[in-house]
């Protein structure tokens, strides 16, 4: 099933698909997904976000949530407890919809597992005092970025995507382009609280039970279930002053991008993306109160402003023209934390072709975009067999001096641009994470979504030659994406000494969680 054709857009895929897809129907619902995506799962996204909008702004008023946390969390004990009485002949998982998660896949153990109802979607407190915020695991990023806003405060790390859910970013894990100098999601929280597999509440941190709280993060939900999470805030100022250097030689690019992320005191922001395996635009970032006059003023997030990664291009463009080397633009703080969202970094245009026309981001901009779960419940066959065999999603965190050498072997191996690299910094804690240092190490993230251009490409042999070169550099995969290892492979990658030991001492853990891999390997996720 080798896939050798240059794909140079969407078009000759769907030809490709039309070849060989099974029925016409097939052919036009693959062609045609931005009908349904525009008639139907645009304006019910608009309805679902006004929906939210109203019910949060009501608990908000009445606020209940904090008072009603304990009932909420001794329902999660109550189902845990008919389970521990019952026959036991089931595991547990969560009881959220797949179709409602940020992945490709449909995780098929829901179908098996008994499933745990976790309703809590709610911010408990704002502790301007300590500076942290308390929240339950379904509370998204949109949410608490709006909510924090208005105070003044932030997360020190705030993963892209609006909808992003605390406990997934613990669970699994979260990046973002301040992560060079806070770590991962799991670095600037200080406290879980669980529901355990016996039924019992505990929460941990660095100074209590600390074993269980170096444990939790990457072990998507098979320690125990999480009810609530303290994070860590940092003030915040009204604006980002956003830097675009533009850079045609790989070389230069990498070497800048390097010496800003391990900088004594780095730029507050920092990511870059490359648009070919030359060229690309770096790009750091500040708070700041006040528009300076060194730059225009820029409010990506408007419903009718150019997608991000476009703008971003066109700063590269301008460069190759001879224009300008280096551009400064004044973002507001929350069009700069959720930058990709609009555009799905950049997997909406293959969805809705046009969806970044002038005329269509006028009329039709404010109700962008589609929700990715209403997305994910109408997609049909057709489009997850095309996304399997021609299209990669990927997210691999590797030490940064082997970041030219990655890229490389990416564009070998995929050929897909725009490509993301995040840097992050890795703590020397405890757990699932190893680095080579005593203290921390610098990783990059480098994200590939989309098309394969590469000759050769086949899904499976293609990225497990990535796997490999990743687990070979001691870095690891984000598994929110298909994972190809297998287990032998899987646990070379990840450190399983700490979460083996707490599997093996929580009371009932083992009988009600398969283990990491359980979860996240191809065969349990469609
Ligand atoms: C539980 C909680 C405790 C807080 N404690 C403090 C505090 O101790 N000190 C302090 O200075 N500020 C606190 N705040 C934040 C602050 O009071 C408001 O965000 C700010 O005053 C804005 O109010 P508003 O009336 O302009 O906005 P509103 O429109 O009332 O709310 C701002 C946004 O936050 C969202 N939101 C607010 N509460 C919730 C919730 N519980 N669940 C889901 N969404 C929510 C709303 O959807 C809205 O978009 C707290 C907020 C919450 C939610
Ligand atoms: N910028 C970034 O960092 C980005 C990160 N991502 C990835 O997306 C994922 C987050 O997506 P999201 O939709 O929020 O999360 P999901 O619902 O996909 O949850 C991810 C995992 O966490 C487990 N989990 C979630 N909540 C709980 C809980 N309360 N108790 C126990 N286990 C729980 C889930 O278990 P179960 O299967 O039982 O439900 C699942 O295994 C992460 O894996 C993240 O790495 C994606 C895009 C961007
Ligand atoms: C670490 C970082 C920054 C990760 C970014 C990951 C995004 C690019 C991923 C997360 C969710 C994601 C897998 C998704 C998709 C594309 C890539 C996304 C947006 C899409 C929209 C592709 C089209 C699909 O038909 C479908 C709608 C199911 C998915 C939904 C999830």
């Amino acid at each position: 099933m080798r896939v050798q054709q240059d794909f140079t857009c969407k078009t000759d895929l769907v030809k490709m698909m039309s070849t060989q897809a099974d029925s016409l129907i097939e052919y036009l619902i693959v062609e045609y997904r931005w009908l349904i995506a525009i008639t139907i799962l645009m304006p019910l996204s608009f309805l679902w976000k006004i929906w939210s909008m109203a019910r949060n702004y009501v608990v908000f008023k009445l606020n209940t949530a904090p008072g009603n946390h304990e009932k909420k969390v001794k329902k999660v004990q109550k189902q845990i407890k008919s389970w521990l009485d019952g026959d036991r002949n089931t595991r547990l998982c969560t009881a959220r919809p797949t179709w409602q998660t940020m992945s490709f896949r449909q995780g098929l153990y829901k179908k098996t597992f008994t499933n745990i109802h976790i309703d809590m979607v709610d911010i408990l407190e704002v502790d301007t005092k300590n500076m942290t915020v308390r929240c339950e695991p379904l509370v998204t990023m949109g949410l608490l970025s709006k909510t924090l806003a208005p105070l003044d405060l932030s997360l020190a790390v705030v993963p892209e995507l609006d909808q992003l859910t605390v406990g997934g970013l613990v669970m699994g894990t979260g990046v973002e382009s301040s992560s060079h100098i806070h770590g991962l999601f799991q670095h600037i929280c200080l406290e879980y609280e669980l529901v355990l597999a016996d039924g019992s509440v505990v929460t941990c941190s660095k100074d209590n039970n600390a074993d269980l709280f170096y444990a939790v993060p990457w072990s998507y939900g098979t320690l125990g279930f999480l009810t609530a999470v303290t994070i860590k805030l940092v003030p915040a100022k009204k604006y980002i002053r956003l830097t675009y250097q533009p850079y045609t030689n790989m070389l230069d690019l990498s070497s800048k991008f390097k010496e800003e992320a391990l900088k004594q005191d780095p730029h507050r922001y920092l990511e870059a993306l490359l648009f070919d395996k030359n060229s690309g635009v770096v790009m750091t970032g500040d708070m700041v109160d006040e528009i300076g006059n060194d730059g225009m003023f820029n409010p990506i997030g408007r419903w009718y402003s150019p997608w991000f990664f476009t703008q971003v291009e066109n700063h590269l463009e301008n460069y190759k023209l001879g224009q300008k080397t280096c551009a400064v633009e004044y973002i507001p703080l929350r069009d700069y934390y959720h930058r990709h969202t609009r555009s799905l970094f950049w997997e909406l245009q293959d969805i809705i072709p046009f969806g970044n026309n002038p005329v269509f981001r006028m009329l039709f901009g404010w109700m962008m975009p589609p929700e990715v779960s209403l997305l994910k419940l109408t997609q049909p066959e057709a489009v997850t067999k095309l996304y399997n065999k021609a299209h990669v999603i990927q997210d691999m965190l590797v030490p940064v001096d082997v970041m030219e050498e990655a890229i490389q072997l990416f564009d070998k191996e995929f050929e897909v641009y725009p490509i993301w690299l995040c840097p992050l910094k890795l703590f020397n804690n405890p757990g699932q994470l190893k680095v080579n240092s005593s203290d921390w190490q610098m990783f990059v993230d480098i994200g590939v979504y989309g098309v394969p251009k590469a000759e050769g490409y086949e899904t499976v042999s293609s990225t497990r030659r990535i796997e490999s070169f990743v687990t070979h550099h001691r870095g690891f995969q984000m598994l929110y994406a298909d994972t190809f290892t297998t287990e032998g492979e899987f646990r070379n990658m990840f450190d399983h000494t700490l979460y083996d030991k707490m599997r093996s001492s929580l009371p009932h853990c083992k009988e009600a969680f398969p283990d990491v891999y359980g979860k996240v390997n191809r065969n349990v996720r469609k």
